[in-house]
């Protein structure tokens, strides 16, 4: 357990400037490697991907972090199964996720004839023209530059889309080329996740307010609503049955910061361990917790601030 020193202004990483965040999901006919290519792109730079439906039926399957936007990949569970008739999916698609979403990638794969899938998926996605779609050209390591070359061409003319990218989810060719150009067209805002990793919200505000719950014990007369807990990062991990959570403490002045870490950082234990335990109960699994304390002057008066960080939950 560690404390820092430093004093952090919560406006810093929600005002940059042209930072661009908002959701994509990938569509096209049954094999084109929408998956692997969902996977291709979480794997790199990212995240936890998680199967838990989001409050707007929306499953995450991935956060992409870059410098100046974070991609938030979405599943479309309907188009995962086969059986279903392509119509029947599409209906509910487009009727759900594709107006919820900001960009939306087709793919049709470089190595196969566009065929009737690819053409009914073309024009339904014309009918709607509120949500930009880039056509994405797949797994170009299948086919010879020409075919490649061909395909785009072809693609071109099936649809009026924002761009076309071929890419190739097995060799990585173009995947942070395709991440660049699908940033580009989000919309301006803040991140919507911590950076750096993606968790369901749910459980990650359920984990803070545990350790909140834990930092006021005892001093909630001194501290009645000056802490704000956010967690930065949950990271399970792989080789063993346990999860990493680093969280964030903020207080307004350092005389509140003095009163959690206590003398030699006594307290903070204490509240480390307390809270440790009932996440692992939460979470059902080991959990090594990380808690940093820092000053965040007068956090409280910027209500904006407090909703995109969702202190707003919490006080
Ligand atoms: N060579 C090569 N194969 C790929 C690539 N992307 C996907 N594949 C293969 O294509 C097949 C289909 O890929 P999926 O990602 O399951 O395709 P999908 O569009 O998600 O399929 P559905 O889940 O049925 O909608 C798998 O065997 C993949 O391994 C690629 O970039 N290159």
């Amino acid at each position: 357990m560690d404390d820092l020193d430093t004093t952090t202004p919560l406006s810093a990483p929600t005002q940059q400037e042209g930072f661009r965040s908002g959701f994509v999901c990938f569509i096209g006919r049954p094999n084109v490697g929408k998956s692997t290519l969902m996977n291709a792109l979480v794997g790199r730079k990212v995240a936890i991907t998680s199967d838990r439906p989001q409050t707007t039926r929306r499953t995450i399957r991935g956060i992409v972090h870059r410098e100046n936007a974070q991609l938030i990949i979405v599943d479309t569970p309907g188009l995962h199964k086969p059986r279903t008739l392509l119509g029947e999916r599409l209906d509910s698609l487009v009727r759900s996720t594709l107006v919820e979403v900001d960009v939306i990638g087709f793919c049709i794969p470089a190595d196969e004839p566009i065929g009737r899938g690819d053409t009914y998926i073309a024009r339904e996605l014309a009918q709607q023209k509120e949500t930009p779609v880039v056509a994405i050209v797949t797994k170009t390591d299948k086919a010879r530059r020409a075919q490649i070359a061909q395909q785009l061409v072809a693609v071109s003319e099936l649809g009026d889309w924002a761009d076309i990218v071929p890419v190739s989810a097995a060799s990585g060719f173009q995947l942070d080329e395709l991440v660049d150009v699908l940033c580009s067209h989000l919309p301006e805002g803040p991140p919507l996740y911590p950076d750096g990793d993606l968790t369901d919200e749910p459980e990650e505000i359920l984990v803070a307010e545990l350790v909140r719950e834990a930092a006021l014990a005892g001093v909630r007369e001194e501290l009645p609503h000056s802490i704000a807990v956010v967690v930065d990062e949950m990271v399970p991990r792989e080789d063993r049955d346990l999860i990493e959570i680093y969280a964030s403490l903020y207080v307004e002045r350092p005389s509140q910061k003095a009163i959690v870490i206590g003398t030699k950082g006594s307290r903070l234990r204490e509240v480390g361990t307390r809270a440790r335990r009932q996440i692992e109960a939460l979470l059902g699994s080991r959990v090594y917790l990380d808690l940093r304390v820092r000053v965040a002057k007068d956090w409280q008066s910027d209500p904006k601030q407090l909703r995109r960080l969702g202190f707003d939950q919490q006080v």
